[in-house]
């Protein structure tokens, strides 16, 4: 539940965040004093054009990357202050990445690859958990099966699992469904729109589709490295139309997909 109230609703918190890349002479300013928060239980969308600082942004949230100045809070600790061994563990213990490559490791099973982050932790599943989880994603009966024999929305699917497995605070998804057609990809966002509903789980993902954004509760969007505004309860068109007035879609090649499959789910 999203509230203005801050704190303990928050799953992460971002104040005056700023990334300078490069050196004296040659900076780039990924992000310019970037302040938001992901509520927890909620799905938010990152959009903005092409180098607009999304990635950065994900990256700085989930403790991959060190931001120049600014503070990142994430579930109550304050990033900045924790060295690397902490940050390694809290990103195995309490953050979960889905990528648009499904990064799942071909010689392991199913069940195998979900419980990887666990076994990396050196703990091993609550009974059933393990279950819970692939039932949750539906593929229990493919439990045995190596990634080679699933389709591409099924190996996302697993990899969700794998994100769900530690019960994380905040999942972070990079593209998740930049490699799966249409209805596959649908299919594959209901499934995170539903494990924040039924499950409480937050939610941020990047993304340049607005009918994948249009699944999320909030759509943040960035230009040049800042927030530039905000849609809540998203239609694909909204989306749409906001981010062809940030210049998105300047480029022909960049069209955005159809949204006419969008609107509310
Ligand atoms: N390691 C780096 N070194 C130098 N500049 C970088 C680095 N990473 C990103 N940048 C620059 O920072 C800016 C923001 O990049 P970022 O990848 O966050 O954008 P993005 O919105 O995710 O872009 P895209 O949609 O194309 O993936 C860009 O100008 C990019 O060139």
């Amino acid at each position: 539940m999203f509230t203005d109230s801050g704190g303990a609703t928050d799953a992460v918190q971002l104040t005056d965040v700023r990334k300078v890349y490069g050196k004296r002479g040659n900076t780039v300013v990924a992000l310019d004093d970037v302040s938001t928060r992901f509520g927890r239980g909620t799905f938010t969308a990152i959009m903005g054009p092409s180098g607009s600082g999304k990635s950065t942004l994900l990256q700085a949230a989930a403790g991959l990357d060190q931001p120049t100045s600014g503070s990142v809070v994430l579930e109550d600790r304050e990033l900045s202050t924790m060295d690397e061994t902490e940050l390694t563990e809290l990103r195995r213990d309490r953050v979960g990445f889905i990528f648009q490559a499904f990064n799942l490791l071909p010689v392991l099973t199913v069940e195998q690859n979900v419980t990887l982050p666990l076994r990396l932790a050196g703990r091993s599943p609550a009974k059933g958990r393990v279950l819970t989880v692939l039932e949750q994603v539906g593929l229990a009966d493919r439990r045995k099966h190596r990634p080679a024999e699933l389709s591409g929305g099924q190996q996302q699917r697993v990899a969700i699992a794998r994100a769900l497995i530690t019960e994380p605070a905040v999942i972070f998804a990079d593209e998740p469904t930049g490699a799966l057609d249409t209805r596959t990809a649908r299919d594959v966002l209901g499934l995170l729109r539903s494990s924040v509903r039924s499950a409480g789980q937050t939610i941020v993902m990047v993304t340049h589709d607005p009918v994948a954004a249009s699944y999320a509760d909030r759509v943040l969007f960035l230009a040049d490295g800042r927030v530039v505004g905000e849609l809540h309860s998203p239609t694909a068109d909204a989306v749409a139309e906001r981010m062809t007035r940030l210049g998105a879609y300047a480029d022909e090649a960049s069209q955005p997909p159809s949204a006419a499959v969008g609107g509310q789910h």
